[in-house]
């Protein structure tokens, strides 16, 4: 039970915090300590030094998160209460803030940001491909096999479900036929598999796959290391899969590797995955997704990335696949949702209010 002295107490103490500018930045900095992230990354290490160091009546003190929250139910007369976890403690923090802050004010900004996204939201699961594919330990086909219904039980329309690559290059998914036959008659969902060329796309449609997708690079280092060729002669694979798949009614989803920036060859400019996703799209692909595949997007440089492919490929046609190893995934999505609604996108926005996200 908060009671009124202890909110008045927070009130002033929010006061005092925002005039020290302190109250903004603590939400922002503890939203990073649930990320992956990378220990040489300098400029990350300097916002965890940040987060830890709270400078408090004009004090600093060193406070691991515990002691954070410790400290903080003390001050908000919250000892009768459990705090379990950072997330509670925003929670109850953010719902407290709107005393201090103006509710008009607050609901005003909140409707601007939400105003300027997409009413319909499509989510493509990719866990069981694009996760289990990195998985140190091979993953049991009949556990990927449960995974796979439950995230379809769950209310997940699509669900990519395996990759029908060579066992060597992935022996993670070198059950791919099995997995497909344990959810062949399974309904609720569709299962998209992944084929780099035409032998891969037969073997998925006699494993019963009734969707297939494709995956190019938008940087040639990276097309030659995972699919050992160049962007070029991917296409042209590609090229042969999407006319095997149109001859079968098979739709087929294109993916874009790297769109940002790529482990060999660092930024990758927006221009080259425009191009790929305009070859991909005259094949036939149905979407294009943009994938970040290493996670180093920022709302900086997706921003013009999909503005260029925007300029090249139908909007409705989009969906964008974000990794989340420096934690700027969320943001990336919520930038993307944003562009595909600013003033210049308006009118094709308006057609389909929808963009796809894996
Ligand atoms: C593309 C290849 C096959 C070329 O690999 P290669 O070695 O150049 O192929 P090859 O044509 O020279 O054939 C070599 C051997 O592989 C076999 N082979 C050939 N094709 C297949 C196939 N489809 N299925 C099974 N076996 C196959 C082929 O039969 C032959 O067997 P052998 O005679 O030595 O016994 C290989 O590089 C490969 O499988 N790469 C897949 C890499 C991969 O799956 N990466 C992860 C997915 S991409 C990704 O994660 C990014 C994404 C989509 O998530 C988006 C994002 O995050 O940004």
């Amino acid at each position: 039970m908060i009671t009124t002295k202890a909110l008045s107490k927070f009130s002033r103490r929010c006061s005092f915090l925002h005039h020290r500018n302190i109250v903004p930045m603590k939400p922002i900095l503890d939203g990073a300590t649930t990320n992956d992230m990378a220990p040489s990354n300098s400029f990350l290490k300097g916002v965890n030094d940040a987060r830890e160091a709270v400078s408090w009546s004009g004090q600093t003190r060193r406070m691991s998160q515990r002691g954070f929250l410790n400290h903080s139910r003390s001050i908000l007369g919250w000892n009768s209460m459990e705090i379990d976890n950072v997330h509670d403690a925003l929670r109850l923090s953010s719902r407290h803030f709107s005393t201090y802050y103006n509710d008009k004010l607050r609901r005003e900004s909140t409707n601007k940001l939400f105003s300027s996204i997409p009413e319909y939201v499509k989510i493509v699961e990719v866990g069981p491909r694009d996760g289990l594919q990195n998985e140190k330990d091979i993953v049991p086909t009949a556990v990927k096999v449960e995974l796979i219904k439950m995230l379809a039980s769950s209310g997940l329309s699509v669900v990519e479900a395996t990759s029908f690559v060579s066992p060597k290059w992935v022996p993670q998914l070198a059950d791919a036929k099995d997995v497909m036959e344990a959810i062949r008659d399974f309904k609720g969902a569709r299962f998209p598999v992944l084929t780099p060329n035409l032998k891969g796309f037969e073997a998925a449609i006699a494993a019963g796959a009734k969707e297939v997708a494709v995956f190019a690079s938008a940087s040639e280092g990276f097309s030659k290391s995972n699919i050992n060729c160049s962007i070029e002669d991917s296409l042209v694979r590609y090229h042969e899969v999407a006319l095997s798949a149109c001859k079968l009614s098979i739709p087929v989803r294109g993916y874009i590797s790297c769109v940002v920036g790529c482990p060999v060859e660092g930024m990758v400019s927006p221009s080259k995955v425009a191009y790929v996703a305009k070859k991909l799209c005259d094949m036939g692909c149905y979407e294009i997704s943009l994938g970040d595949t290493i996670g180093v997007g920022t709302p900086g440089t997706v921003i013009p990335m999909l503005e260029a492919v925007i300029d090249v490929v139908p909007i409705e046609k989009l969906a964008v696949h974000f990794h989340d190893t420096y934690g700027q995934a969320l943001s990336n999505i919520l930038a993307s949702l944003q562009v595909v609604v600013s003033p210049t996108n308006h009118k094709l926005v308006c057609q389909t209010k929808t963009l796809h996200l894996n």
